[in-house]
């Protein structure tokens, strides 16, 4: 079987760890230092469930509710990760205001999307609720997970349920996992 093209974009807020969370998947590592992304791209090539996978991940700059939808990417992208950071209320708000107009762009509702609370290792930091975050994915009929950059399989978790979701909306069978985990 050859293996399948899939292009997935992370968008969110600045400092989220939108490219933490990329170059912990890719590369199995954590950065620790901040810099500003414009737009940098990923290659990564897995197998999962006997099928291989040449995923592209395109991480995107920081967004804030101001800001003007990048039209590039909405188009030719298979699936989308939304990236807020359970420390930051205004990131959970960014994360709403890029879904509307992400919908708005692409015309589908049922685009594959994953919503993501990241930093979940910073506990006393949090500002923003498991509840909060679930209810938002079940408003948005999409899959939650709350991570940690730090994280290997968590970030990789990301990325494997975004191949899912774009299996299934290909007519695939998806993952038989649902709803909201928490690494
Ligand atoms: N504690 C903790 N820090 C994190 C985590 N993810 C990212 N960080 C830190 O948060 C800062 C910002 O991370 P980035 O990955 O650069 O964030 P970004 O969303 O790509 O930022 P922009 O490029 O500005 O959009 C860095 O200092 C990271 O080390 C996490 O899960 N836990």
């Amino acid at each position: 079987m050859p293996a399948k093209q899939r292009k997935i974009a992370v968008m969110g807020s600045r400092s989220v760890g939108k490219s933490s969370l990329a170059i912990q998947f890719v590369q199995g590592q954590f950065v620790d230092s901040y810099d500003p992304t414009i737009e940098n791209t990923f290659n990564k090539n897995l197998k999962y469930k006997g099928q291989e996978y040449d995923v592209l991940v395109v991480d995107t700059a920081g967004q804030d509710e101001y800001s003007i939808f990048p039209t590039q990417y909405s188009v030719d992208i298979d699936g989308y990760i939304l990236v807020y950071s359970i420390d930051s209320e205004q990131s959970f708000e960014v994360v709403q205001v890029i879904y509307d107009k992400l919908i708005d762009l692409v015309g589908n509702p049922n685009v594959p999307l994953v919503l993501v609370g990241n930093k979940n290792d910073l506990h006393n930091d949090r500002r923003v609720t498991q509840d909060s975050g679930r209810k938002l994915a079940v408003e948005m009929k999409v899959v939650f997970l709350e991570t940690s950059a730090k994280d290997h399989q968590c970030a990789s978790d990301i990325f494997i349920k975004s191949l899912m979701q774009i299996e299934k909306a290909e007519g695939g069978t998806g993952d038989e996992k649902k709803g909201c985990s928490i690494c």
